[in-house]
């Protein structure tokens, strides 16, 4: 039985996928071998020896201490695309929330209701403050073209606004979904400069942290809008407020509130709800459940962010699933181990990430408790496990 854990609340789509048989899942488990996690801070999360893996259902994993897992062996997965429909469409509705002053108008209605005043007059006397331009010819900047950037990008273009996108690290993958008509910039500057709103979709790390300052700001046209679904640590909050005082940004649009942003004039402060439809939390629960299970079941490794994807049919009797460092000599280190037991490879793995790699052999015995040990003792070695076919 495998034990896993959860950090938040996990849409039974995916809880389901963890058949009671096989799996005992829940917020309460000691000792876990796995951990579904959606935006929990786990910095200081002291991880028991049981854990093998942790699965964030959703895009970023900054709250996941993700350099301390590796040493550790522990495989941090996350589900990258499954939100990405329902985060392109909260970025829609911030483009017109940006563009036409909706949140303030709709204030004002309600306090004309409340002063007593007829509201339908009132309204047709006093709306030419809430003017707002369309977004047909104007140009928006996206930075990061990854799962929700591109979505983003595909559709701007359809609204008739000219595409400028940023991303230096474009997968292949998301380059072949991404419409022919944007303006792929190779530079930040291109993208403040040229930009009537600005969208942000890149990861929080210390490369990004703090992107949106004072200095970029300075660069931007004046009254530009700007939108943060991606993380609140990617905008320094004092400079923002300083821009919107001076109307150098005419409007900041976040998924994530602070004390500070909640109440500032001209930011509209959505609480963290990007990913909150039923239909993104099914699909990143499912993803999340079926990564663990998949691992734990199989050692098979998909959309992990500090190891490789491996794969492989199961042959043979035992399979040796071992997590090392990306060093010299591991592969020929641990086959060393096993030839003196006589132990037949029928298949075998061996990928690496980074600094770190992950090899599994199937072999055609068992694998003893002495030669686990021998492997765990070699130098890089971070996890051995064996899985009984
Ligand atoms: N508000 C929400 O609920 C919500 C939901 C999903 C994702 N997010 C956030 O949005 C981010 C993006 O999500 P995604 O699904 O598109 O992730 P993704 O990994 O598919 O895309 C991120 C893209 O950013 C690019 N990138 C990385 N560093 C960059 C840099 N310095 N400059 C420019 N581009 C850079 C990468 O190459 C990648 O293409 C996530 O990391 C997460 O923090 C928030
Ligand atoms: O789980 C959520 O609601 C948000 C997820 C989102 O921030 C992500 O990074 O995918």
């Amino acid at each position: 039985m495998f034990r896993i854990k959860t950090l938040n609340r996990i849409s039974p789509a995916g809880l389901s996928k963890l058949d009671n048989t096989r799996f005992s899942v829940g917020d309460e488990t000691d000792n876990p071998d796995g951990i579904l996690v959606r935006s929990s801070e786990m910095g200081d999360y002291v991880f028991p020896d049981t854990l093998r893996a942790i699965a964030r259902a959703g895009a970023g994993t900054n709250n996941i201490p993700v350099a301390r897992c590796s040493e550790a062996g522990i495989v941090v997965f996350n589900t990258p695309g499954a939100n990405a429909n329902a985060v392109k469409e909260l970025v829609l509705c911030s483009l017109f929330l940006s563009s036409r002053k909706i949140v303030s108008g709709i204030d004002w209605v309600k306090q004309l209701a409340r002063k007593g005043e007829d509201v339908a007059a009132a309204v047709e006397k006093g709306k030419a403050a809430f003017v707002g331009p369309e977004l047909e010819g104007k140009s928006l900047g996206i930075v990061g073209l990854g799962a929700v950037g591109v979505q983003v990008a595909n559709v701007a273009v359809k609204l008739g606004m000219k595409v400028y996108g940023y991303d230096p690290f474009l997968s292949v993958e998301h380059a072949l979904n991404l419409t022919r008509s944007i303006h792929r910039v190779m530079d930040l500057e291109s993208i403040y400069k040229t930009c009537d709103y600005i969208t942000l979709h890149v990861p929080l790390n210390p490369e990004t942290k703090g992107m949106i300052n004072t200095d970029s700001i300075h660069m931007m046209k004046g009254h530009v809008r700007i939108i943060n679904l991606a993380r609140g640590e990617l905008v320094d909050t004092k400079d923002i407020l300083e821009a919107l005082e001076t109307g150098k940004v005419g409007c900041y649009i976040t998924d994530f509130p602070n004390n500070d942003l909640a109440l500032a004039k001209n930011v509209v402060a959505i609480p963290h709800l990007g990913a909150s439809t039923p239909e993104s939390e099914d699909n990143c629960a499912a993803m999340a459940a079926m990564e663990l299970k998949d691992y734990l079941e199989n050692g098979n490794i998909k959309n992990s962010v500090n190891l490789p994807d491996v794969s492989m049919e199961f042959s043979g009797m035992d399979r040796l699933c071992v997590i090392h460092k990306n060093i010299p000599n591991m592969l020929g280190s641990i086959i060393s181990i096993l030839s003196p037991e006589n132990m037949n490879i029928e298949n075998m793995v061996n990928k690496s990430k980074k600094d770190y790699a992950y090899t599994m052999l199937d072999v055609n015995s068992k694998v003893p408790e002495n030669v686990i040990d021998k492997i765990k003792a070699v130098e890089g070695v971070l996890r051995v496990r064996v899985i009984h076919h």
